[in-house]
């Protein structure tokens, strides 16, 4: 069982909330880095089911808005969505407990398997269909991302690849990050309606998704290289993008060039980039 499907505990009901989770029921173990809202560590719960849990920093994140809506991220499940298992809300700090994927971030996975992945652009394809799929799951389901980005996408067992950290973005109180003329605002995978009025929407996660797309078929390469957040704004709004991977069929660098349209409207939905894509894979593999 998961922490999700257990049996509801006795309590069920009176102080317990199916998504609270009872911190005596974790063992936490080694630490697997830190992100937005302080250390992250893997887990153990109820000794056996593996666990990653974030301890969230004091002050990085609007708790009480986080807690509320983790009612709604536990509903949101899919092979391809990295599973938010619950939250120990009731001692400080709090903390967030979701599946634990033992290969770590798609970014860090793909720089350090270039060697074998530049020539295997199957598999490259495949991992790119499985962050679509995880997408058009939460499309459907009207929620937006917000920093959609191989960074912030996880690596499981046999090649499996999950979205993670959806939505998080509208609880960080670090303004460095949320305002688009931040230090930590990704402004390398934002599109132009974003990096003038911050609209984000589904449409603007796919213009992120098209980044990505670019970071899988150049193995984590930096989009853009070293240019500067201020010479990326004035490209994108001229219309620059982003040239092609040298190691990427031209058919789906053209998929990636759908997602940079300038216009959020004429972008393809996840749905249908999702047929394309797997229509390609079943011709080129
Ligand atoms: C607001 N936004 C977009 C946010 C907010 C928080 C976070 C992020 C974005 C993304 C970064 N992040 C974060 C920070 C730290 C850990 C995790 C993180 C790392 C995991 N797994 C691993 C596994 C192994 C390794 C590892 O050390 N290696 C080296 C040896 O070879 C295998 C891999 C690292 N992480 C994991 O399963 N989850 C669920 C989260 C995560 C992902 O969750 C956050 O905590």
């Amino acid at each position: 069982t998961s922490p999700c499907d257990r049996p509801a505990p006795a309590t069920a009901g009176l102080s317990h909330d199916k998504w609270e989770i009872d911190h005596d029921d974790l063992m936490l173990l080694e630490e697997l880095g830190s992100g937005q809202f302080g250390v992250v560590r893997r887990g153990k719960w109820r000794g056996s089911i593996d666990v990653a849990v974030k301890m969230m920093k004091e002050g990085t994140m609007s708790e009480d808005d986080f807690i509320e809506e983790a009612k709604v991220m536990t509903k949101l499940q899919h092979t391809n969505l990295v599973q938010l298992y619950g939250v120990c809300s009731k001692n400080r700090p709090i903390f967030i407990v979701t599946e634990y994927m033992r290969y770590g971030s798609l970014l860090n996975h793909l720089r350090r398997h270039e060697q074998s992945l530049s020539s295997n652009q199957g598999l490259l394809l495949d991992m790119c269909i499985q962050v679509c799929k995880g997408m058009a799951y939460l499309e459907r389901h009207n929620y937006i991302h917000r920093d959609l980005a191989a960074r912030n996408c996880l690596v499981g067992t046999d090649n499996i690849v999950k979205v993670a950290d959806f939505g998080l973005a509208r609880y960080v109180l670090d303004d460095q990050y949320t305002s688009s003329g931040g230090s930590k605002f990704p402004i390398k995978w934002a599109p132009p309606e974003v990096l003038n009025y911050t609209r984000f929407s589904s449409k603007s996660d796919i213009w992120a998704y098209g980044v990505l797309m670019w970071e899988v078929f150049s193995c984590g390469k930096m989009p853009y290289g070293r240019l500067k957040n201020a010479e990326v704004v004035e490209r994108v709004q001229k219309g620059l993008i982003l040239e092609k991977p040298k190691a990427c069929y031209k058919e789906v660098y053209d998929v990636m060039r759908k997602c940079w349209a300038h216009l959020p409207e004429n972008r393809p939905s996840f749905k249908v980039l999702k047929e394309t894509l797997v229509g390609i894979s079943q011709r080129i593999v």
